[in-house]
């Protein structure tokens, strides 16, 4: 198998970090293309055998898998200015957040589309992928694609592309409100006076200790906050104030936000 990965970026880069790490490719058949030939040597150190050449230089792609792996906003002008050809048994699979497998076909002028949506942690091989693949794409095609996926973390398959959206808004930008919330915690913690290394630790600590009682216990997320909600305790007066000021509304909206702007994407 050849792999081409449009966008070496940071996705992209983790994407074939992953590939190489786990021996699904081998160096050689490795190609990354990317925007700026400033990038390039930089990418052949990081990338020792591989190759690597600039978007507007590439005149063949010789490869079975191509993965797009640019921005969105940048799809129209690559898709415009391709200088190279695809052939009818490539396979493209695009990890654009938002553009719909019709639009990377009719863009493409291209049929064999796959559409998935990652997150961050594939850089540990510790993310989750959601994917989809346009009609008529073959089971073995399609197994092939998830083993690869599946040297990033874990991966599902999703029947209505429609949900990718939904997907995007969850687990490929969830790490996001992670990080978000986890900042909060840091800062409250150096406004009541602990030192911001010690703050990190213990919120961090307390984040990694939580995720695997979540993850081992039989009780719902009901019960595992009332376990920790005492009547008339410190917890339960950080509730209420979450609960008076909509903190969870708020998320809700922002994840919804989130799927609006993935669907607006396609547009
Ligand atoms: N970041 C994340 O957590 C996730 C991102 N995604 C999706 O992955 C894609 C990439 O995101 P991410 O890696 O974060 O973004 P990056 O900006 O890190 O990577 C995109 C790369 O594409 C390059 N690029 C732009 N135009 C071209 C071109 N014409 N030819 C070759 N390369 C080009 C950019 O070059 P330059 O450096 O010059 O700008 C950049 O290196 C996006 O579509 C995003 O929606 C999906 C899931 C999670
Ligand atoms: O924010 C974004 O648009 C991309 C998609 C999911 C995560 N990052």
């Amino acid at each position: 198998m050849k792999i081409a990965v449009l966008g070496a970026g940071k996705m992209g880069i983790s994407f074939s970090r992953s590939f190489l790490k786990f021996e699904l490719i081998k160096p050689e058949n490795l190609h990354l293309i990317t925007r700026r030939k400033e990038n390039i040597q930089q990418l052949e150190q990081q990338f020792p055998g591989s190759k690597v050449s600039d978007f507007l230089g590439v005149s063949t792609v010789d490869a079975d898998l191509i993965i797009v792996a640019i921005k969105p906003q940048d799809f129209q002008f690559v898709a415009e200015n391709l200088k190279f050809r695809l052939n009818e048994s490539q396979m493209i699979l695009s990890i654009m957040a938002g553009i719909k497998i019709k639009k990377i076909q009719h863009l493409f002028n291209h049929k064999k589309v796959v559409r998935a949506m990652p997150n961050s942690p594939t850089l540990l091989g510790m993310g989750i992928t959601g994917y989809t693949a346009a009609k008529g794409i073959s089971f073995v095609d399609l197994m092939q694609i998830e083993r690869f996926l599946n040297s990033t973390g874990r991966s599902v398959y999703l029947e209505n592309e429609n949900l990718l959206d939904g997907v995007t808004a969850l687990s490929g930008s969830g790490p996001a409100y992670f990080y978000y919330i986890v900042d909060a915690m840091i800062k409250a913690g150096t406004e009541m006076g602990i030192e911001k290394n010690l703050a990190e630790l213990f919120v961090k600590q307390t984040m990694l200790g939580a995720y695997h009682l979540m993850n081992t216990s039989d009780k719902s997320l009901e019960e595992l906050i009332k376990d920790v909600a005492s009547k008339g305790g410190t917890t339960e007066a950080a509730l209420q104030t979450f609960e008076e000021n909509r903190l969870k509304d708020s998320l809700k909206k922002g994840i919804l936000a989130a799927e609006r702007r993935s669907k607006d994407l396609s547009e």
